[in-house]
């Protein structure tokens, strides 16, 4: 299926989606005959298909579609883009931010197609670590930068709502190839990330 932008995408609710949630409304001791909850099983589908529509996307397509032979070979930075996903245990949200970075060699990216190769990555069923290790190996697989950073910093309701219980704890990921392996630019990438400058 052919990439279209997050704003764009035309959900199909299907039938059999859209049952399943009407059945789990009956099971929880929820009458879905009720008024209020009329509509409510084909929005929870609806609204499952849009939080994983990740899964009919393609990463590499959005990509491709943007690159551009250009010889700068700093750092490139894209701090502080909002994730939202699903972790695959709870099917319960986690979300906070992702910092993106890669040090060109030969071409570079349209800035914008960072954040959406995070959300092709954050719209399915993830775990933190999976998620950050999927964008890092697009980017790098794909752009083929000389290097390539990402750090999450999440909240998992897993743990807020149920579970353990935890309101304040945030979890952070990593991941670093190429030039970021070494420490110099690993620790100006880490010192960009966390200087309140934009
Ligand atoms: N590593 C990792 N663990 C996650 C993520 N999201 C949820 N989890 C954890 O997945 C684990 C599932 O453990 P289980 O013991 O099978 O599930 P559970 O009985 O619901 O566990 P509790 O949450 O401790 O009540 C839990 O420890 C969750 O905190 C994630 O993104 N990464």
């Amino acid at each position: 299926m052919p990439y279209r932008h997050l704003e764009e995408y035309n959900i199909e609710v299907t039938r059999e989606v859209t049952d399943h949630y009407e059945r789990i409304l009956r099971e929880i001791g929820e009458d879905p005959a009720r008024e209020g909850l009329l509509k409510t099983p084909e929005r929870a589908a609806k609204a499952m298909l849009f939080l994983t529509q990740g899964y009919r996307q393609d990463a590499v397509e959005i990509l491709k579609g943007a690159m551009f032979r250009e010889s700068y070979s700093e750092m490139v930075l894209i701090k502080d883009i909002e994730v939202y996903s699903l972790c695959e245990h709870h099917m319960l949200p986690f979300y906070g931010k992702a910092h993106v970075a890669y040090i060109p060699d030969g071409h570079i990216v349209g800035l914008s197609k960072i954040p959406r190769v995070v959300d092709v990555f954050a719209r399915r069923l993830q775990v933190q670590e999976r998620l950050t290790d999927d964008i890092l190996e697009c980017i790098n697989t794909t752009l083929k930068p000389r290097g390539v950073a990402v750090v999450i910093e999440a909240a998992h309701m897993c743990m807020m709502m149920r579970g353990v219980q935890k309101q304040n704890s945030v979890t952070t990921t990593s991941g670093f190839r190429g030039q970021f392996e070494k420490s110099e630019t690993r620790n100006e990438f880490l010192k960009l990330i966390s200087s309140e400058l934009h």
